[in-house]
């Protein structure tokens, strides 16, 4: 693909890059620069995180302290650790057709093979020792010997342990059978792990759900029936379902419901669903505190359940697009404190959200948005082509600006949008600004995106942590979206954009018509998704568009 060598006289209709008046600040200070970006330096990011100048200044006295604190501290989680270690139970099961030697701990089941159990034995193949740690185990049972259709009563068998399992980036469900006749003996084991497993009080008991049915091929539904319900019914975690039936559904549901019911808020949907719920949760939080001028941490975790077509917040939390793993990061309890930004327009909110694109990311959304009838994927392929086809260098302008508070991990991205954004870095985002740079070039930055590295080395790519953003589009030179797919339809598209038109935004994936400058700040560990810290997902997805 060549760059076209065309000026703003010449082919206005062709000229597409945004001429973008940013300043950036530091916590709310802002610096303006026309044309240029005022960043977080490196620098002033590790003074903003470790405070060292002020530990220097501590007199001696309070070192000496401070030293006998922490040794006192490192005693005392060394009891503590004992005492984790220390066996509670002591006991016989057979795992698989051996009788093992059981040991429990606040932390962990063993099982050791008891050799030899008969002397005329001489089966090696026997069952290894081996360990599970309660951390992994999300439920219990009593195993009874029933006829079929039997539903209560029963000989006592021994236990099922369901715990969780990793492989790689996936957590997947596996069970250990502990098998003793003896109800007494079965009993007393069965009630000393379910207050174990009751001592973990990230996990949690009653859960929102809203399910998406509409969201990328209309699977929400049996995913979750499949995949997560049955988790869910294993854990015993009641649920309170919502099937949405619009835009904005869940939004509506989440301002009124009684949120001190819940433990924790469930979406199964795509990057659009898990946007909405983002932002409703932040926003009810506001609301309630009563708190307009200030956002407010979100009261309830979220646990995302991938169902749409790219999932880039549930690869960044769980580093795979798998309900599974998704819904075991729930039933586990596993918690990311996550940081957000605000998006704000006017001095009023538009939403929260974790990422923004503007330029390139906004008008092929708006593009797709118009092509809904297509598939997801083609829908997002003939975007980007399309979007591409209409843009040209041009020295001092920017082709796209994204500014991301999570890596943006994804199945075409696998090492993140923002591969150095991680989640709690304490109110800093990612701002990558493409500007000047030909089409082949650009083409070359984003196809990085899906090999592993190298994206941002290119002189016109710049990346900056940032703790704010303001982004004011200056030129009212651009492209208008009424503009025909047909190229020959550019002599009746105005060239002057009006004041005030709305330009399109990429908000997590949402599209965001704004006309004025728009303001992004980003706030620290403003809500909590199930999941963990992830430095690459699985890659499934090869794009073939570019
Ligand atoms: N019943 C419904 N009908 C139409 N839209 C809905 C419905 N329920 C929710 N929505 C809205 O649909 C939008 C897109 O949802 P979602 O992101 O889950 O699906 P998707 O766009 O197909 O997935 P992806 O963003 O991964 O491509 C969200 O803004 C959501 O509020």
């Amino acid at each position: 693909m060549k760059p076209l060598p065309v000026s703003i006289a010449t082919r206005p209709r062709k000229y597409t890059p945004l001429s973008a008046y940013a300043c950036l600040s530091d916590r709310n200070k802002f610096i303006s620069v026309v044309f240029s970006f005022f960043f977080v330096s490196s620098s002033e990011r590790v003074n903003m995180s470790e405070p060292k100048v002020e530990a220097q200044r501590e007199p001696r006295d309070s070192s000496k302290k401070k030293k006998k604190k922490k040794k006192e501290k490192r005693k005392i989680s060394e009891e503590e650790e004992k005492e984790d270690e220390s066996v509670l139970m002591r006991g016989i099961f057979k795992v698989g057709k051996k009788s093992h030697d059981v040991l429990l701990t606040r932390t962990r089941l063993t099982w050791t093979p008891i050799i030899p159990e008969s002397p005329t034995d001489k089966d090696t193949n026997v069952v290894q020792a081996g360990v599970v740690l309660l951390q992994d185990v999300f439920a219990v049972k009593v195993k009874r010997r029933r006829m079929a259709g039997q539903q209560s009563g029963g000989a006592v068998l021994g236990l099922a342990l369901f715990h969780s399992r990793r492989r790689g980036r996936r957590l997947e469900e596996d069970t250990l059978h502990l098998h003793n006749a003896s109800a007494e003996h079965t009993h007393s084991w069965y009630n000393t792990l379910k207050e174990l497993l009751t001592g973990f009080s990230c996990r949690p008991r009653y859960v929102k759900v809203f399910i998406n049915p509409s969201s990328h091929k209309k699977e929400a539904v049996h995913i979750y029936r499949d995949h997560v319900a049955p988790l869910f019914k294993m854990a015993d975690i009641r649920t309170d379902i919502t099937v949405t039936d619009r835009k904005g559904h869940a939004l509506s549901v989440m301002k009124e419901c009684k949120l001190d019911e819940y433990d924790g808020v469930v979406c199964v949907g795509g990057d659009g669903s898990v946007a909405e719920l983002c932002h409703a949760l932040v926003l009810r939080a506001q609301l309630d505190a009563n708190s307009p001028e200030n956002p407010v941490r979100a009261a309830l975790p979220l646990g995302i359940i991938p169902a749409g077509s790219t999932d880039v917040v549930s690869c960044s939390v769980h580093g795979v697009r798998d309900p599974v793993t998704a819904a075991l990061h729930v039933v586990l309890g596993h918690l990311q404190q996550v940081d957000m930004c605000s998006f704000l327009s006017n001095g009023q909110l538009v939403r929260f959200g974790f990422s923004a694109m503007f330029g390139f990311g906004g008008r092929s959304l708006a593009r797709a948005e118009k092509k809904r009838w297509m598939s997801s994927s083609r829908r997002r392929e003939y975007a980007v082509v399309k979007t591409l086809e209409s843009w040209v260098t041009n020295q001092g302008l920017y082709l796209s600006i994204s500014i991301m508070s999570i890596p943006c991990l994804s199945p075409h991205a696998p090492q993140g949008l923002a591969p150095n954004t991680r989640y709690t870095l304490n109110s800093h985002a990612s701002l990558i600004a493409v500007g000047n740079a030909s089409r082949s070039e650009f083409i070359k930055h984003l196809k990085r995106y899906s090999s592993s590295s190298g994206q941002f080395s290119f002189p016109f790519v710049e990346t900056h942590s940032v703790s704010a953003v303001k982004i004011r589009p200056r030129s009212r030179i651009g492209w208008s979206e009424e503009e025909s797919e047909d190229e020959g339809d550019s002599k009746n598209t105005p060239i002057i954009q009006s004041e005030g038109a709305a330009l399109p935004w990429n908000i997590d994936g949402e599209l965001v018509e704004i006309a004025n400058e728009v303001l992004i700040r980003v706030h620290p560990r403003l809500i909590a998704l199930y999941g963990e810290e992830v430095h690459e997902a699985e890659s499934t997805v090869t794009c073939s568009c570019i």
